[in-house]
């Protein structure tokens, strides 16, 4: 029998203890007919939308964010939607998200160790389609370490379990000051290094088989320009 999605009411009651402050995850925050729904409308996309990146495809909703202003464009209603839904649990502290990155990993993509920077409201909240991933997490480049400790194995601090149709958020030093990846692998080994392991309903010693995963990543990008005319003015 389908699972029905999840009501939210307090967000307080998904928070993953075992990280660093904030992580909230959310099993089943949609259903499985709102996932085949999603799948559908990212694929339905113009071929034009996708771009193709080392590891990923990509597509970019609702405009480019820019120091000086991100250039707004209308969000499909169907991406819409979610971005009110998660701005009402108050993830963007009363802020509704308007910017949305779809991510396309086939088995064996990954995105490489990283930050998403300073032009987002510093919350990141993922929706998981299609097959689950483990986002791994890392501290930054010190310059007081030597070298040596600095490779990417050293600085690798522990795990995070999307399942799919869970909705993941990050805030606070979760998003300031440490860095997420996605390995290129094909599976994954749980350990006891995945902090939210029995919030997703997962095993130590489980291993799982990836497919391809599509992930909204829904956030709020503070400074905006409303219309192009704005940018034609002395
Ligand atoms: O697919 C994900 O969950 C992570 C995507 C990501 O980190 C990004 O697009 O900046
Ligand atoms: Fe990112």
């Amino acid at each position: 029998m389908e699972r029905p999605a999840c009501v939210v009411e307090d967000l307080k009651q998904f928070v993953v203890r075992e990280a660093p402050q904030t992580v909230y995850y959310i099993p089943d925050f949609i259903s499985e007919e709102e996932e085949s729904y999603l799948l559908h409308q990212v694929y339905k996309s113009p071929k034009t939308k996708w771009t193709q990146l080392s590891g990923r495809r990509l597509q970019n909703w609702g405009g480019l964010p820019h120091p000086k202003g991100m250039l707004v464009d209308k969000i499909p209603d169907w991406l819409q939607n979610y971005c009110e839904k998660i701005s009402l649990l108050g993830a963007f502290s009363g802020k509704t998200a308007n910017h949305v990155l779809v991510n396309e990993y086939e088995q064996g993509e990954g995105i490489m160790p990283h930050e998403d920077g300073p032009l987002y409201h510093p919350t990141v909240t993922t929706i998981s389609l299609g097959s689950h991933t483990l986002l791994d997490f890392y501290r930054p480049i010190s310059s007081r370490d030597g070298e040596a400790s600095q490779t990417e194995e050293n600085r690798y601090l522990f795990s995070l379990l999307v399942k799919p149709r869970s909705l993941l958020i990050l805030q606070d030093e979760m998003y300031q000051r440490l860095l997420h990846g996605i390995q290129e692998r094909d599976q994954d080994t749980l350990t006891d290094k995945v902090m939210n392991l029995s919030a997703a309903g997962a095993q130590p010693g489980e291993t799982l088989s990836r497919g391809t995963r599509v992930s909204l990543t829904i956030r709020h990008v503070p400074k905006v320009i409303k219309t192009k005319l704005v940018l034609g003015r002395k």
